[in-house]
């Protein structure tokens, strides 16, 4: 542990802060007080301190007035056996708003007593040493999960999974150091150096090598954020009419995120439980006009950052088979085609397609193929997906720790040979430095903001 940790972690809070931790609505609401004056503000409203981690049943009144509140239980969890590794308390209430609300306000009454921040529990327990920042990260996706796939990727990271691989790094290169290091303390005698450096250059090539593997893979953040399916095609070949019948199949709908106003058209689905994002992109076609140029111009990024392009072609009109496509989709992604409108169709109507990895007869009028389509999404998703809980960059945070430190460890090893140890030291520090800020044993202060706000308030 560094010592800018230490003196992170020997920073006793005084506030003491209190908020509603469950999910809005439920019959029973949740309040965690977390602090000093934790077990204060529960004696203060209860009377008396319950045995700790034991559930007991509890008068709640308003000590400023003595008027009976309800009828609750209250849990006590000394520091630092608890979840922020302070003075813990628990009062589950009924959950009605008016009843949180009264409780609360009696709660801030007590002197030192203060509302929660987003997150700010979690911060606590950052700061108290119980978890990293890719840990508290992960605690904040686990609870907004909404899919299977992004469930079991929280958590992974939520329990350590990438906290451990970075630590597994950083450990690398410690020594690493120790090697180049060893060099500088015996300088005078001629051989140590270059032996010491030779030894710990194996070790170097292998973290470079472990670091570029995990940046090439964006399995974790295409689970995380939902694989991107871009319908692209030109005007008229039925592309809104196939993703208001894909939406409407067998997929659960999952809640648009807020915010998020985009002039292209997405719906996000669980396919199989994986989120999935379909992405209504402009007709492909001459543009007449700005808006329609700046349109297609979007069109065409959201299709070359996809994970797989559904062209929809029209069939109806009996026009020529379809040519590859004017579009550039991503590397390494799927672009199938979708002959469309067969309802329309003379039959035997098969567009020879050979640059598409695969095709599909459908009607996205009266829904015909479009059952099979679904579960071949869902199966290109879930291989795509698979093995994405090993340790992953789900984040451009990790990602450009990762990138950092990588550069670092090439630039002491272009010049191995010729370096003074003390540069190479000092790169590998660096290096070791990039990576620390990722689990945020390391200098981290200006991150926590960024880190924290995206959670709610009670957790
Ligand atoms: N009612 C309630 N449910 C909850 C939470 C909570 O705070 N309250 N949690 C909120 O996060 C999660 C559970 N997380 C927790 C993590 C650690 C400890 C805790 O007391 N840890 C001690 C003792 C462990 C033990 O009993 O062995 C420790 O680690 O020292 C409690 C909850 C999910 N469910
Ligand atoms: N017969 C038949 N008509 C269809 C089918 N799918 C779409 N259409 C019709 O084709 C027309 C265009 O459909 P849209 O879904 O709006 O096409 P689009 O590709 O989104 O069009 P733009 O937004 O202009 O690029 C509408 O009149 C639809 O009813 C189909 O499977 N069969």
């Amino acid at each position: 542990m560094s010592s800018q940790q230490e003196s992170t972690n020997s920073r006793v809070a005084d506030a003491t802060i209190a908020a509603v931790s469950s999910g809005s609505g439920g019959a029973v609401a949740v309040i965690r007080i977390s602090g000093p004056a934790a077990g204060e503000a529960v004696r203060a409203l209860t009377g008396r301190l319950p045995e700790p981690r034991r559930a007991s049943l509890a008068r709640l009144a308003d000590p400023r007035t003595g008027e009976r509140l309800d009828e609750g239980l209250a849990l006590w969890f000394p520091g630092p056996r608890s979840a922020t590794g302070e003075d813990m308390a628990e009062l589950q209430i009924h959950g009605g708003r008016a009843t949180v609300a009264a409780v609360l306000a009696a709660l801030f009454a007590v002197p030192g007593v203060r509302p929660a921040e987003r997150g700010e529990f979690t911060r606590r327990a950052f700061l108290n040493g119980r978890m990293d920042l890719t840990e508290a990260e992960g605690l904040a996706d686990l609870i907004a999960a909404e899919t299977e796939g992004q469930r079991r990727l929280a958590f992974a990271h939520a329990f350590g999974h990438l906290g451990r691989q970075v630590e597994g790094w950083r450990a690398r290169l410690i020594r690493a150091m120790a090697l180049v290091e060893a060099g500088i303390d015996f300088a005078d005698e001629d051989d140590v150096p270059a032996e010491a450096r030779a030894l710990a250059r194996p070790n170097v090539e292998a973290l470079l090598g472990a670091l570029e593997a995990a940046l090439a893979d964006r399995r974790g953040a295409m689970v995380r954020e939902g694989a991107a399916i871009a319908i692209a095609g030109r005007p008229n070949a039925g592309k809104s009419s196939l993703i208001n019948a894909l939406a409407a199949r067998d997929v659960a709908i999952v809640s648009d995120e807020p915010g998020t106003t985009r002039d292209v058209l997405e719906v996000a689905l669980d396919l199989g439980g994986q989120k999935v994002t379909l992405i209504d992109t402009a007709g492909l076609r001459e543009a007449e006009g700005k808006v329609e140029a700046e349109g297609i111009r979007r069109a065409r990024v959201r299709i070359a950052q996809a994970d797989l392009v559904l062209w929809v072609h029209d069939v109806s009109t009996g026009a020529p088979p379809q040519a590859r496509p004017d579009i550039d989709a991503g590397e390494g992604a799927g672009l199938w085609l979708l002959a469309n409108k067969i309802d329309a169709a003379s039959p035997g109507v098969a567009p020879e397609a050979e640059w598409a990895t695969r095709r599909f007869a459908v009607s996205a009028r009266d829904g015909l193929g479009l059952e099979g389509l679904t579960e071949a999404l869902a199966v290109f998703v879930a291989e795509r997906a698979r093995g994405a809980e090993h340790p992953a960059l789900i984040r451009e945070r990790h990602r450009t720790s990762a990138q950092e430190a990588a550069g670092h460890l090439r630039a002491a090893l272009a010049e191995w040979a010729t370096l003074d140890d003390e540069l190479i030291a000092e790169e590998l520090r660096l290096a070791g430095r990039a990576l620390g800020r990722m689990t945020g044993s390391i200098g981290v202060e200006d991150l926590l903001d960024v880190v924290f706000r995206e959670f709610c308030i009670g957790k």
